[in-house]
């Protein structure tokens, strides 16, 4: 029987020949996981109510007793919500693969990832992405390359500014799938990125393509960042500084002024306080108030979604002109676009120091 491996030193496993009595060893490599939100399987009731059913029973995300808040979600807020959500899903859907953009993005990412990886590192790093709620499970992505020789795991987090309700749920579930291994990856998880020099670039740059092809300029740009409750700024959670850091420092490059630049915080949900200003509320303010032209994006989200594309291209578009504003400018997320896929690279190629060796040649 066999009883030694010979492919523990990052790069330089091999094939391996398994006798008889002993499971076959394929040759060790380094797993990269790019971990998004979430989505579900399609537009229908039972799809979205299976979806948010998932979603909102996670206490990272709702934090409220189970026995209080599962009588509330399954009783009340999974009659209706299936319906309105699966309306808003149903207006972004991606009809041409029958899947949400999120989903579609997020497969775009990933191609784009993989061949910059494989160019750096041959076929010894293995990638592949994950969504915290529906598919493919995160259990289903590490299962998967465990069994194709990954005993070490870098795994992304897809968010820029760090928050329980989504980068920490995203760990947990990957160290949760781990607890069911019998033979256990080592795993790196990738810390926030809201600061990273190529990320700002990268959003600057976003600003800059779109303004260069308008007449004239917005008199304000929104960085519309997606809401938490405010109890759990006050509970310690980091997000909102990280939102704020990251406006400052796009604000800092892009030389606008804190009057140009604004920070709001979008898709409050159930009846406690979110973060403030509320967006939906703030671009009507500023119409009412006389700005006739915004331009809007949304940095916490690393691809455009049923957040961005419905709520804020629609809903949100649509309180700023009834209150009187008349040209509304959304910049789309930074999605598979070079700049993107460039500072994903540089924030693996960091996290895979020690564990990845650069292929010859
Ligand atoms: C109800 C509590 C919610 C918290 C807290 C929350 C935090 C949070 N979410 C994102 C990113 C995304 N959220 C998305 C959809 C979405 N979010 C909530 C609720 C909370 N999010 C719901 C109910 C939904 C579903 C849509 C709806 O019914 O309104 C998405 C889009 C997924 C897609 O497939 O398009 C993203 C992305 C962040 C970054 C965040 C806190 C920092
Ligand atoms: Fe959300
Ligand atoms: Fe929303």
């Amino acid at each position: 029987m066999a009883d030694e491996t010979d492919r523990d030193q990052p790069g330089q496993g091999r094939l391996a020949h398994a006798p008889a009595d002993h499971p076959a060893q394929p040759r060790a490599r380094v797993g990269v996981i790019l971990s998004n939100l979430g989505t579900p399987d399609g537009t229908d009731y039972w799809s979205m109510r299976r979806y948010l059913s998932e979603f909102l029973s996670d206490s990272r995300v709702i934090d409220y007793p189970r026995w209080k808040w599962q009588p509330i979600l399954q009783g009340i807020i999974l009659t209706k919500r299936p319906f309105s959500s699966g309306r808003a899903y149903a207006s972004i859907w991606n009809t041409e693969r029958d899947e949400s953009p999120l989903l579609t993005t997020t497969r775009e990412q990933t191609e784009a990832v993989r061949a910059g990886l494989a160019a750096l590192f041959g076929d010894s790093v293995m990638v592949d992405f994950c969504m915290r709620y529906g598919n493919p499970s995160t259990e289903s992505v590490i299962r998967r390359m465990q069994a194709a020789g990954c005993e070490r795991i870098v795994f992304f987090p897809l968010y820029p500014q760090y928050a329980g309700a989504t980068t920490a749920t995203a760990n947990d579930q990957a160290f949760r799938a781990l607890m069911k291994l019998k033979w256990q990856p080592s795993i790196r998880t990738v810390p926030a990125y809201y600061d990273h020099p190529l990320y700002i670039d990268a959003l600057a740059r976003s600003v800059e393509a779109v303004y260069a092809g308008m007449e004239r300029r917005p008199e304000h740009l929104i960085t519309s960042y997606h809401g938490v409750p405010k109890r759990y700024l006050m509970e310690g959670d980091p997000y909102h500084c990280q939102c704020r850091k990251t406006s400052r420092l796009l604000r800092d490059r892009l030389g606008m002024s804190d009057d140009e630049l604004k920070v709001t915080f979008q898709s409050k949900f159930g009846p406690e306080e979110w973060l403030q200003p509320y967006t939906v509320e703030e671009v009507a303010r500023m119409a009412r108030a006389g700005t006739r032209r915004i331009a809007i994006m949304a940095p916490a989200f690393s691809s455009d979604c049923v957040e961005t594309l419905e709520e804020i291209n629609e809903e949100i578009r649509e309180s700023f002109l009834h209150a009187g504003g008349e040209e509304f400018t959304y910049i789309p997320c930074l999605n598979a676009g070079d700049a993107h896929v460039a500072m994903l690279i540089d924030i693996l190629c960091r996290e895979l120091q020690g564990w990845a060796v650069p292929a010859a040649g």
